[in-house]
């Protein structure tokens, strides 16, 4: 069966139309279905090119490897590269919309989403902290986990979008557990490591300094992985986080589990930028995403550089197939 894979090319001001526009669909074991504007696809090609060839996506025909397509979603008005406009945010959850009712209904196999803006989509008055957060709700998914990968490190973050005042009330032992099994069940599933080595980071400055840098490390933190690991889970912690990222333990783990975003993502994306790929676990699709954002200050210019998504677009069809 030829995979079909859908790419929603993200906020129409910002680089997700052209690395989209732009795909070399050959490279793909698949057929690649862009969820967007025609128009504006075709107006943030190369120049030379055109995209008034590219086919209508027709979900009656079979899938075509190597194919690129289109299935249409019309912008609210027009836009610009690099100016963002609130107008067009329902036109990005729209996109967004088309993509998670495909892969619920099995039209595609796999999401991959090409970068949005936070700011611009709360600007319009819906409040939206991130796609892990909207495909959480709108798959009525429990528990899913933010995962980044790059090849020789995984980061996986226990709190996703969160002011940073707000992290510590966030990690509960309930919550805790939950993401810690959301993730050695996806480690074991979608990536076929059949017991996962974890490492788990403390929240707290040297994991708390035997409580004399904060209580969560040892009362929250340590109890959880004592309790998993007595079922048989490969998790090793709380260790501070300053020290982990280093190669003794990094050749001794599948994955590293961060308190908070800014933990573990600056990490990542120091080794690994340009080449490193997000992907929602806990879902029921698949879906993987950029390692960048909508870098609006190069938008329309060309320059951006499309290794991430085209990595996203590799990971989400070996997870689909
Ligand atoms: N998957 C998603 O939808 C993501 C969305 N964002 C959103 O993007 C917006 C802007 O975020 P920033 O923090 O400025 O991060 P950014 O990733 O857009 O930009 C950071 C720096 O990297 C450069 N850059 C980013 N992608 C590049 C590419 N493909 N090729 C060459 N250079 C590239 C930019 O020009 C800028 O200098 C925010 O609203 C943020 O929430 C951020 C990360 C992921
Ligand atoms: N830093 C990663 C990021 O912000 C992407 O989040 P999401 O939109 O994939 O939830």
């Amino acid at each position: 069966m030829t995979l079909r894979i859908a790419i929603t090319t993200g906020e129409p001001a910002g680089i997700g139309p052209e690395l989209c526009a732009t795909l070399d669909a050959s490279l793909f074991d698949a057929e690649l279905v862009l969820i967007g504007d025609p128009e504006l696809l075709g107006n943030r090609t190369v120049a030379g090119k055109t995209l008034t060839d590219l086919p209508l996506f027709n979900p009656a025909s079979s899938a075509q490897k190597g194919r690129l397509c289109i299935a249409p979603v019309n912008l609210n008005t027009p836009s610009h590269a690099g100016t963002l406009n609130p107008d067009n945010a329902g036109y990005v959850l729209q996109t967004l919309d088309t993509a998670i009712e495909g892969c619920l209904d099995k039209t595609f196999q796999a999401m991959v989403t090409a970068p949005v803006h936070k700011a611009v989509i709360n600007d319009a008055g819906i409040p939206f902290t991130g796609h892990t957060e909207y495909l959480a709700e709108k798959t009525a998914s429990t528990q899913v986990v933010m995962m980044l990968a790059t090849p020789g490190l995984r980061v996986a973050l226990a709190t996703t979008h969160l002011p940073l005042s707000e992290v510590p009330a966030a990690i509960t032992a309930d919550n805790l557990e939950a993401v810690l099994r959301c993730l050695y069940r996806d480690l074991q599933l979608h990536f076929h490591i059949k017991s996962p080595r974890v490492l788990v980071a403390g929240l707290n400055p040297h994991a708390g300094e035997g409580g004399h840098l904060g209580y969560e490390d040892d009362t929250i933190i340590r109890p959880v992985i004592e309790q998993l690991s007595a079922e048989g889970m490969s998790l090793t912690g709380p260790l501070p986080a300053d020290t982990l990222f280093t190669p003794p333990w990094l050749a001794k783990t599948d994955a590293v589990l961060c308190m908070y975003h800014d933990q573990g993502l600056p990490v990542l994306k120091h080794m690994g930028f340009g080449q490193a790929i997000n992907i929602t676990l806990g879902l029921p699709v698949i879906r993987t995403s950029v390692d960048h954002g909508t870098a609006l200050e190069i938008a329309g210019t060309h320059r951006a550089d499309p290794g991430s998504l085209v990595a996203a677009i590799h990971c989400a069809i070996e997870m689909a197939g």
